[in-house]
């Protein structure tokens, strides 16, 4: 099973700490969340973030919020719905607070703060199992290049999904993971991923494991599948709908245009906890909107060491950040789940207990 090089999220006793994603690549710490506010803020301010880990943080935002305020059903109410306003298109953090809802509605409250804690690291297990399935099945698809030509197997990624975005050994790079670890050369083109540039959390993230990989602009991507110098791209995803339209970070849809009329396989690496049967379409995701700074400034370490935020534009200067986009079914080659690689309209198929 893979190991986190550091735990995004840990539990000790009522506190959890997470890995602060906001001072990576350049500084490396964690945070104490205590109460229900300190967890909310960590998922909105995306000091903790990643479908996945925020759907995992959530959960144990509820029971952090029980644990400090009581298990009434007021509280819970209360938590579930302030956790649930943090981010909109992330399912995975819709799914976590719904199974914690179910898990501990009925109970009586004396047993809600255990059962709490209880869940949420069934769901934090739940995760680690499943990147480690998405990669034993994601493998495959770089064996079977690697058997079909010399040299490393090139690949194409964009934002984070890695170990930094789960509670395991990532989405779209357990499969790189799994190729690593098999011995398949690989090398991964990383795109940047602007505004908020996890594009560099996957370069770290690539960096620390020894795999080879190239940071590219976003908008280099083009080129590089059109010279085709890539042999598959592969990203996470933040809601699959029923039809496998795919919410994930603003860009993806780019690539995926790009890499179908360079016809390159494009595939999407997501677990259970990221399908939305209840949306029919990518029409019913809804899309998040950040705030205009994130693209107005950018953040990076100046040559004295020191972490610096600049501005990019005048003061004044209008700016629009949807933080995700919809790459339609027909552009997506496959998805790979932790029940195998599915094509984007068999995933009913696949998953017949959530799509009634
Ligand atoms: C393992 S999928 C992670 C998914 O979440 C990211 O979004 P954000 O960094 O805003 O939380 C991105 O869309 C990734 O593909």
């Amino acid at each position: 099973m893979f190991e986190q090089p550091i735990p995004t999220l840990r539990r000790d006793g009522e506190v959890v700490h997470v890995l602060d994603q906001t001072l990576l690549p350049f500084r490396t710490e964690t945070v104490a969340l205590r109460t229900l506010a300190e967890a909310a803020h960590a998922i909105r301010s995306m000091q903790v973030r990643g479908a996945p880990l925020i759907g995992a943080t959530a959960a144990f935002g509820v029971a952090l919020a029980l644990a400090d305020e009581g298990a009434d059903d007021a509280t819970l109410a209360h938590a579930l719905a302030t956790l649930g306003a943090t981010r909109p298109t992330a399912v995975n953090l819709h799914w976590a607070l719904e199974r914690m809802r179910l898990a501990l509605q009925p109970l009586q409250p004396a047993a809600r703060v255990r059962a709490a804690w209880a869940e949420a690291e069934a769901i934090r297990a739940d995760d680690t199992a499943t990147c480690d399935a998405i990669g034993r099945h994601g493998v495959r698809l770089i064996r079977e290049i690697a058997a079909r030509r010399p040299g490393p197997v090139r690949l194409m990624t964009h934002c984070n999904a890695g170990w930094l975005a789960t509670c395991g050994a990532g989405t779209a790079l357990a499969p790189v993971y799994a190729a690593q670890a098999e011995g398949i050369a690989v090398e991964v083109f990383v795109s940047e991923t602007r505004p908020r540039n996890q594009g560099l959390l996957t370069a770290w993230e690539l960096r620390a494991a020894g795999v080879p990989h190239i940071l590219i602009a976003d908008n280099a991507a083009g080129l590089l599948l059109m010279r085709h110098e890539v042999d598959l791209v592969i990203t996470g995803a933040d809601r699959i709908a029923a039809n496998g339209d795919t919410a994930n970070k603003v860009g993806t849809y780019l690539k995926a245009l790009a890499a179908r009329v360079a016809e390159v396989p494009f595939h999407i690496a997501a677990p259970h906890s990221t399908l939305d049967f209840a949306s029919a379409d990518g029409a019913a995701i809804p899309i998040e909107d950040r705030g205009a700074d994130e693209v107005l400034h950018v953040r990076g370490e100046a040559a004295d060491g020191a972490t610096a935020e600049l501005a990019l534009a005048p003061a004044g200067t209008r700016a629009a950040n949807p933080a995700f986009d919809l790459t339609p079914a027909a552009l997506i080659t496959g998805i790979v789940t932790e029940r195998g690689i599915a094509r984007p309209g068999e995933l009913a198929r696949l998953y017949p207990e959530q799509a009634r």
